[in-house]
């Protein structure tokens, strides 16, 4: 018997030709093929290949992936800093894209294929707050070796972590506006602000089961900031009173907390390693630094799953 495959969502965060351009065909493989070069290797690894190919740079294309760490300083750890920022906007990557297939199940009322999703999403944040072990054993003496190569540049202009908040569904125009003199990368930020987010959809979801929804979180101007509202909280708190495992929706909102709670943790740690290795200086990026981080601190994901344990 097959498993039935859901359908991918793959996300559009930039123009695709830069990508396309940079794709190297390579000739599939099958269970045939690899069982009859086996019997010709007797067991031992391939290690010649026709002309120039090697076929794992074909598939990887780690040619370019290692040639983006460029060194701008003397400093000796820029070359840490540069591999750890890299690291992460592949992992904001990874978990961007089940961030956007778990809206399209929660869309689709397929919560046990949402709730499929969960474990990965929150291992990817938990290995995004790993990052910061390796980022804060750079002191501020290491950091100010290369700091000023880094220009006006920023964590904070990074797309890719745009698109995270906003699946989420922390809205902000004027942040996104960052990105508004990039024609590859605009059309699609400005189509995720005005779009639902994935707590949104959840929402919808709510509703469509027969539990009341106040009519601004169904339909409103998806691209304002979210505020949490009392009929939003109500309806959460009629889902809990039914905490079993048979409850799915009350699985979805634990699940959807694991999420914020494993965000926020990502959150602090950047704060603590910032006030570590910059002190109260400012920011590259024309923050107070520190000080601006700090409120970021206190956002929470899915505000009403937080404000009604109160309640319970
Ligand atoms: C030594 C390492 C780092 C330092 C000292 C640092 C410092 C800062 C500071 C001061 C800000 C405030 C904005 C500004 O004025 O620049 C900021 C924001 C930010 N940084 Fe970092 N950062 C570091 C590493 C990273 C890394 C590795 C990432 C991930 C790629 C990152 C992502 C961000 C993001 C996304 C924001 C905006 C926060 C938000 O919008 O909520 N930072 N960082
Ligand atoms: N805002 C940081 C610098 C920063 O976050 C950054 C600068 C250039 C390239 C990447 C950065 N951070 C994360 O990717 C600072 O004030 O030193």
């Amino acid at each position: 018997m097959t498993t039935p495959l859901r359908k991918r969502i793959l996300p559009e965060v930039r123009n695709p030709a830069l990508e396309l351009s940079l794709v190297k065909p390579i000739a599939r493989g099958d269970n045939a093929q690899r069982a009859s070069t086996v019997q010709q290797t007797e067991g031992e690894p391939l290690l010649r290949f026709e002309g120039a190919s090697n076929p794992y740079l074909e598939h990887q294309r780690n040619d370019l992936l290692l040639s983006i760490q460029h060194m701008r300083s003397e400093g000796h750890d820029e070359m840490v800093f540069l591999c750890i920022t890299h690291c992460k906007e592949l992992t904001f990557k990874a978990l961007h894209y089940e961030l956007l297939n778990m809206q399209a199940r929660i869309q689709a009322d397929d919560v046990a294929g949402a709730l499929q999703l969960v474990p990965r999403a929150h291992a990817l944040l938990e290995f995004l707050g790993k990052t910061w072990d390796v980022l804060s054993t750079i002191t501020p003496h290491g950091f100010n070796q290369f700091r000023n190569t880094l220009g006006i540049a920023s964590g904070q202009q990074s797309y890719m972590y745009r698109h995270v908040e906003f699946i989420l569904g922390n809205k902000s125009e004027r942040l996104a506006r960052a990105h508004e003199n990039n024609p590859d990368v605009w059309p699609y930020m400005e189509r995720a602000l005005h779009a639902p987010s994935l707590y949104d959809a959840v929402l919808a979801l709510l509703h469509r089961r027969g539990i009341a929804m106040p009519p601004e979180a169904l339909e409103r101007d998806w691209s304002e900031p979210y505020v949490a509202r009392p009929g939003v909280e109500a309806a959460w708190l009629q889902v809990y009173a039914d905490p079993t495992p048979e409850n799915d929706l009350y699985l979805l909102g634990e699940a959807l907390t694991d999420l914020a709670d494993a965000f926020s943790q990502y959150r602090w740690r950047h704060f603590v390693s910032v006030e570590r290795i910059l002190g109260f200086k400012a920011g590259t990026g024309g923050s107070a630094g520190v000080g601006w981080l700090r409120s970021v601190v206190d956002h929470r994901f899915f505000p009403e799953l937080w404000s009604m344990r109160t309640q319970l």
